[in-house]
C-alpha cells in the first residue's frame, strides 16, 4: 500500500507525520513504525505521528518513538500543529488531545506555542531533579554541555535498576546566565542522543526554576543541539502552572513510501 507522509523537524528533533483522521492507518504495525524511522531502511526520524480525528478536540497527536514505543512528545505535537495548519484542519489557535491530555497551542508565524500540563511533583535526590511532562525526565546539571557525553551517561541511567523496566529520557543541562541554559537530550525509545527534546527542555526549565526559587511568570531561552527554545511558566508554592513550549516547526519534504 502506498502511504503519503509529510517529514517535519522542530529544532532537528524530526518525524514521519501522517495524515490518518480517515483511520486508514490505524493499523500500522509497530515493525512498519521502525521501518520508516529507520535511517537507512526507511525515511528517517526519531518518531511517527499520526493525525487521528477524535470528537470534541480539532484532532489527536498519536506519538511513536522510533523503537514503536508510545509517548508524549513536546516538539513532535509542535510539529503536529503546523502539519494540521498546512492541511487546513485548524486556524491559529487549536486544542488537541494526546496520550498526556488535552494540550492547547497557537500558530504564530513560524514558530508553535504549545501548552503543557501543569507540574507539582518533582522527585530532587542528590543533584538530581525527575519530573514528567508528558515523557519522564532526569535532570543533571553539569558545568560543560558542548564536552558532556550523554550517550554514555544517558545509558547508565535508563539502564540502571531504578529506571530500566519504564525507561526514562535523561537530559544535562548547563545554565548560562539568569535567563538561559544549555541542553543535551538522550532520549529513551530511540535509545540515543537526539537534537533537541521539547518535554525534556520543559523538565529542565522546571528543573531551573526550582532550583533558583523563582516566585511568579518567568521565562527561560534554551540552547538545544539543534536549534533554540524557549519556555514561559508561573511558579507559585512549588507548582508549576501556564506551562508554554516555544519553538520552530518546519517542513523537510514530502513523500510516498510503499508499506
Ligand atoms: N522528543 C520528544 C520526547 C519523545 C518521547 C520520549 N522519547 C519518551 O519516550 O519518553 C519531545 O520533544 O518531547
Amino acid at each position: 500500500m502506498s502511504l503519503f507522509f509529510v517529514k517535519y523537524q522542530g529544532t532537528g528533533n524530526d518525524f514521519v507525520m501522517i495524515d490518518n483522521r480517515s483511520g486508514e492507518w490505524d493499523d500500522l504495525s509497530i515493525s512498519t513504525i521502525q521501518k520508516l524511522c529507520d535511517r537507512r531502511f526507511g525515511v528517517g526520524a526519531d518518531g511517527l505521528i499520526k493525525i487521528n480525528s477524535i470528537s470534541g478536540y480539532d484532532f489527536e497527536v498519536d506519538y511513536y518513538n522510533s523503537d514503536g514505543s508510545k509517548s508524549f512528545c513536546g516538539n513532535g505535537a509542535r510539529c503536529s500543529v503546523a502539519f494540521a495548519h498546512e492541511l487546513g484542519i485548524i486556524k491559529d489557535h487549536v486544542s488537541f488531545m494526546a496520550i498526556d491530555g488535552v494540550h492547547e497551542a497557537v500558530k504564530k508565524g513560524s514558530l508553535v506555542f504549545l501548552k503543557m500540563n501543569d507540574v507539582s511533583e518533582i522527585d530532587v535526590s542528590h543533584k538530581e531533579f525527575v519530573l514528567n511532562t508528558g515523557s519522564p525526565h532526569f535532570i543533571h546539571f553539569t558545568e560543560n554541555v558542548a564536552d558532556f557525553d550523554i550517550v554514555s551517561y544517558g545509558k547508565q541511567i535508563r539502564y540502571s535498576d531504578t529506571y530500566k523496566q519504564e525507561g526514562i529520557n535523561v537530559n544535562a543541562i548547563h545554565q548560562l546566565d539568569s535567563h538561559s541554559f544549555e541542553i543535551k537530550t538522550y532520549e529513551r525509545g530511540v535509545e540515543d542522543e537526539t537534537l533537541s527534546c521539547g518535554t525534556g527542555v520543559t523538565a529542565a526549565a522546571i528543573a531551573l526554576g526550582e532550583k533558583n526559587l523563582i516566585v511568579g511568570e518567568f521565562e527561560y531561552a534554551v540552547k538545544s543541539q539543534g536549534g533554540n527554545l524557549a519556555v514561559r511558566f508561573t511558579r507559585e508554592n512549588s507548582k508549576f502552572t501556564n506551562i508554554w513550549l516555544i519553538g520552530p516547526a518546519e517542513v523537510v519534504f514530502k513523500g510516498e513510501t510503499n508499506v
